[in-house]
């Protein structure tokens, strides 16, 4: 049996069905690529997750292989017109400094590579070489600051205490979206977030909702943030203000304790101290959850239980969800939702969907909606919230303009 060829991860485009999962740099780099789609299994409304995890472990107990994955994208919503799904590649390539695992569901090979393959430099694909437009989305700037107005007016009179209001841009582009380079220059300029592709949903997230590995569990909450500059003396007076900000504090304390309370639920867990996470483009007030399962839980199961965090929605949680739905006006799709991967041991990793693009498939190209979203709270400005969307979605406007210039 000749050696797996490994794709060029630069090349790919949505032809090849990709998926892809990609944290850290270098040799301490944890890369999942999956080529085609062996199986692709579909769920929506309030027992999505459940349900998707019914679908995957009826298919695994048909398989022979052991440690196959899974690619998942849940929506926001439990009454999203999308669909949630969970994509079985046909190809899956598991590189870690472990080495190389490739499985080809297809052929019904599991193959151990002490080395990741190389991989042959294919010819450049037929995608986008142009973006043609950049536009507001279905909430234009103007819409979001006075949404963010009447969430403030409706928390002063005691309806709920934090929601949490997102918008959308649109990047039409001149033919298929370069996934893979996308993919590159995302997990190079962030290496510390979690750089995804699935069903059409591309972004690099710095939030971890959940990773479950044999029983151990991890969770991440953000919330409270502040942009980075790049000039130190900034930086670090900003990073100080929001260390003390009382109203950044409070917004973040929200989504902590989303987190933390449900987590003490099924985990034996420890919360580290509250403290500054700070990335090339924005810094935000961080808390760890860690700790021991109790009982028997998947990572997909364990998603379900924390989402929707009030680092995306609020609190209390329905009220927040109310009103973030009727102010926003638009269906989020799979922005803010839970996306990762899972194994047939019930192991797997989910970031929130946040500095992200989903794919639209126009007629005269692709085009990327970009989503950000921001914690409003008492004394939330809405010309800063704005603000703060934007510099959320730079990650995906720098990589769309490094990789069309
Ligand atoms: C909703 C988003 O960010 C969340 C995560 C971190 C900090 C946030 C904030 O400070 O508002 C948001 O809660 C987004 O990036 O679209």
């Amino acid at each position: 049996m000749p050696e797996p060829v490994m794709p060029d991860l630069a090349a790919l485009t949505a032809k090849d069905k990709p998926t892809l999962w990609r944290h850290g740099s270098g040799s301490s780099a944890e890369t999942i690529v999956g080529i085609g789609e062996y199986a692709r299994f579909t769920a929506s409304g309030p027992d999505r997750f459940e349900s998707l995890q019914q679908q995957f472990s009826a298919f695994c107990s048909t398989l022979r292989t052991s440690g196959v994955r899974a690619f998942v994208s849940v929506t926001f919503s439990p009454v999203s017109r999308y669909s949630s799904v969970l994509i079985v590649p046909r190809v899956q390539w598991h590189i870690s400094e472990r080495g190389t695992r490739v499985i080809d569901l297809a052929n019904g090979t599991d193959t151990i590579l002490d080395l990741p393959p190389a991989s042959p430099t294919a010819p450049p694909p037929a995608v986008a070489q142009h973006v043609l437009s950049r536009t507001e989305g279905d909430l234009t700037g103007e819409q979001f600051t006075a949404a963010v107005r009447e969430a403030v007016t409706r928390i002063v009179a005691g309806e709920l205490a934090k929601t949490v209001l997102a918008r959308d841009e649109v990047i039409q582009l001149d033919g298929a979206v370069p996934v893979g380079a996308l993919a590159q220059a995302l997990t190079e300029a962030y290496p510390t977030c979690w750089t995804f592709y699935v069903d059409g949903l591309i972004g690099a997230s710095p939030e971890m909702l959940v990773r479950v590995t044999n029983g151990e569990v991890r969770s991440r909450a953000l919330a409270g943030s502040a942009p980075v500059t790049g000039d130190l003396d900034i930086d670090q007076a900003a990073s100080d203000d929001l260390m003390t900000s009382a109203k950044d504090a409070s917004e973040h304390a929200y989504a902590a304790r989303s987190i933390i309370e449900v987590l003490r639920t099924i985990a034996d867990v420890e919360v580290s101290d509250t403290h500054v996470l700070r990335l090339p483009t924005i810094m935000h007030l961080a808390t760890d959850v860690t700790g021991f399962l109790t009982g028997e839980h998947s990572a997909l199961q364990v998603a379900g239980l924390l989402h929707p965090s009030a680092a995306i929605c609020g609190t209390p949680r329905d009220a927040a969800a109310r009103v973030l739905a009727e102010l926003e006006g638009f269906d989020r799709g799979p922005y803010s939702g839970p996306v990762g991967w899972v194994d047939d041991a019930g192991n797997g990793e989910f970031v929130i969907a946040l500095r992200c693009a989903l794919t639209e498939h126009r007629d005269e190209g692709d085009a990327l909606r970009l989503y950000a979203g921001a914690g409003i709270v008492v004394g939330s400005d809405p010309q800063t919230e704005l603000a703060e969307t934007a510099t959320k979605m730079l990650p995906m406007q720098r990589a769309i303009a490094q990789v069309l210039p």
